[in-house]
């Protein structure tokens, strides 16, 4: 599993307010990550930090890969423009880059995914709200996001906007498309998400038995120099490695955690602590 972001001792406060306390985060390639949490605890406020939307008041958010991961940014309310729908992905396209030719072909193959096909001249004024939401998820993967962003995605919704919704974020997971949430839906995590984080006063903490269970094992080895292990990153099972203040750091899958120790311990390293990674990945 390859990093896509990483929030490094975050904090957040709007004025003297502290949001978000020195919370870690990473989030993975490939994996979908679920946040949820009373109203006002800072939910929004976390993704907008991930999206790179707002920096914050303290530590760093870091982004892997070159280029930069293409982020898509689903608002939690999306508003009621004087366009019709084909022209505002248009605009939203151009706007991001995109080649006119390239989004004319894209455009309505998108907007059949989201079972908008026939409401491409709509005014989006005249939108229902499950559509406006769809909406707003075209055009958030208008440019093949690596990381999809959403905010609330089935807030207010009815049934039949659920459903198609749910589909069509199962159709992007199963693209590769890492999907990172608020929600307060227990649909929506259970069914979406393979780690569910809640925040819990200025904290990130795992939510269910799931992440209890989590897949990342961390592993710190000593005796071993970093040169030796650096290109470990690229081998099944490793997620990552790194050098920490007691000794080389290792994030793998459990899957490989047995291997990837003996092999550890045949080139004399020796272990300093091996533990299960939480959903929240506190240090
Ligand atoms: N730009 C801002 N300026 C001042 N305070 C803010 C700002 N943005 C958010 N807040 C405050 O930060 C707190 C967390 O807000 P946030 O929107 O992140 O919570 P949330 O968990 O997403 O809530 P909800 O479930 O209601 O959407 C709230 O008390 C909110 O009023």
């Amino acid at each position: 599993m390859e990093l896509l972001v990483k929030l490094e001792q975050v904090s957040m406060r709007f004025g003297s307010k502290p949001i978000l306390d020195k919370v870690n985060l990473s989030v993975y390639k490939r994996q979908s990550l679920a946040v949820i949490g009373p109203n006002g605890s800072g939910k929004s406020t976390l993704l907008r930090l991930v999206a790179g939307l707002s920096s914050p008041t303290e530590g760093k958010v870091r982004y892997f890969g070159n280029p930069k991961p293409v982020i898509g940014w689903v608002p939690d309310r999306f508003p009621k423009l004087p366009f019709n729908a084909f022209e505002y992905l248009m605009h939203m396209g151009q706007i991001r880059g995109m080649d006119k030719a390239l989004l004319r072909r894209t455009i309505p193959g998108l907007l059949q995914r989201a079972r908008l096909e026939n409401a491409g001249r709509t005014w989006i004024r005249n939108f229902s709200k499950g559509m406006l939401q769809k909406l707003a998820i075209v055009q958030a993967v208008l440019k093949n996001p690596d990381l999809l962003i959403m905010d609330e995605p089935l807030s207010g919704l009815d049934g039949e906007s659920e459903n198609d919704l749910l589909e069509m974020f199962l159709q992007l997971k199963a693209q590769g498309v890492t999907l990172l949430f608020a929600c307060h839906e227990a649909i929506l995590w259970e069914k979406l998400a393979d780690r569910t984080l809640r925040i819990h006063q200025t904290r990130i903490e795992p939510n269910s038995s799931k992440d209890e269970l989590s897949s990342v094992v961390c592993i710190i080895v000593r005796q071993i120099g970093f040169g030796e292990l650096e290109g470990w990153s690229g081998r099944p099972g490793v997620m990552e490695v790194a050098e920490g203040e007691s000794g080389i750091e290792l994030k793998v899958d459990a899957g490989y955690s047995d291997t990837l120790l003996r092999e550890l311990l045949d080139r004399g390293g020796s272990i300093v602590t091996i533990s299960r990674e939480s959903g929240g990945d506190r240090p």
